[in-house]
């Protein structure tokens, strides 16, 4: 039987330079609808990035064409520099995903299942056992090796066999739609120990999210999606210095709304929107400017404001600060 490892790409392990993904104006319709509206990106080998947006953003959408899930409508997909469209295959021996829903056989034991999918990927004997009992370790799962099954198992358990059948064919990029909705917070750090601990090993990650704070908690790089384009890249403290102002915000009357932004109208050094729900938003890069003007809205137009809220720099408000929205549902 051919071996994984004897069957990938040789030129894949060879040439530092590629990239581990490379998107050129990928696009994806359901009817009318954009899912995925040209959408072009590059993850260096290596990296750690957070793949961040809100429900139904297009985040699943793209990573199914990453995978060959879903047709890609136009543009083009290179994994390792390995054309999606023209060699699925080679990218499979390459690429490991963790879906959002679980992929585990109930009536089987973690290690049953493991031995069921690295078969599937053509391991045999002594690496499937070795590979099998690795992919254990790394989740945590060693002790539920046998019993009780795995439909028996706590969701975040469940979680972690999905990402270690991922693991069995050693990819070279790993990519995890929002591995840990639902799950315990000791399978939480199980989960971020796994991924922290792949990634020193050389692992390129794609960790798929709407949890802003996983993304400042694990990864170097952000890529930003919102109504299926990207709309933000970069390393997360370059991403955090270019939009993260500091914002606050004010729930205010409708005439103390009016007031307070003719006094804004006057003070270019700070930007100021109304909101969806009526509240007020003022972003400043310094936040003494935005504590300054705040003072003197509360002072001589609104002594008791219904709500007022004051953010530091974070995903959150580069997100809000770029989309103008909070992210939804979070
Ligand atoms: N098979 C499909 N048929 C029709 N519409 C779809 C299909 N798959 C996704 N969509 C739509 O495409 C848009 C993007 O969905 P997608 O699941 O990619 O978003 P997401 O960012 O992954 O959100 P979530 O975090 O909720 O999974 C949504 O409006 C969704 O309803």
């Amino acid at each position: 039987m051919t071996t994984v490892e004897e069957a990938a790409p040789r030129h894949a392990a060879r040439d530092e330079a590629l990239a581990a993904l490379e998107l050129a104006g990928v696009v994806k319709s359901f009817g009318s609808q954009r899912a995925v509206d040209a959408i072009s990106w590059s993850v260096r080998r290596g990296d750690f990035v957070g793949l961040l947006g809100p429900n139904g953003a297009g985040k699943t959408t793209l990573i199914s064409m990453i995978s060959g899930l879903v047709k890609i409508d136009e543009g083009k997909c290179r994994v390792f520099g390995i054309d999606t469209a023209k060699d699925l295959g080679k990218v499979k021996r390459v690429l490991g995903v963790v879906p959002q829903d679980l992929a585990i056989y109930p009536e089987l034991s973690a290690r049953d299942n493991l031995r069921f999918f690295g078969a599937m990927y053509g391991l045999g004997g002594a690496e499937l056992k070795d590979r099998t009992e690795d992919a254990l370790r790394r989740v945590g799962l060693e002790d539920r090796a046998v019993r009780p099954a795995a439909g028996k198992f706590s969701g975040g358990q469940k979680r972690r066999l999905n990402i270690a059948a991922a693991l069995l064919h050693r990819p070279e990029i790993l990519i995890l739609d929002e591995p840990t909705v639902g799950i315990d917070p000791q399978s939480r750090n199980f989960v971020f120990e796994t991924l922290r601990e792949l990634n020193r090993e050389g692992m390129t990650i794609v960790y798929v999210t709407h949890y802003m704070e996983e993304v400042e908690a694990l990864c170097r790089t952000v890529a930003i999606v919102d109504h299926g384009r990207l709309i933000e890249e970069g390393p997360l403290e370059r991403v955090l210095e270019r939009h993260g102002s500091s914002l606050v915000r004010l729930g205010l009357s409708a005439e103390e709304r009016q007031l307070a932004v003719e006094l804004l109208e006057q003070h270019p050094e700070v930007s100021h929107r109304v909101l969806e729900d009526g509240d007020l938003q003022i972003a400043a890069k310094a936040l003494p400017d935005a504590v300054a003007l705040v003072t003197r809205i509360l002072t001589d137009i609104a002594p008791s404001p219904e709500t007022c809220k004051i953010l530091p720099p974070s995903l959150e408000t580069v997100f809000i600060e770029l989309t103008g929205n909070q992210l939804r549902d979070s």
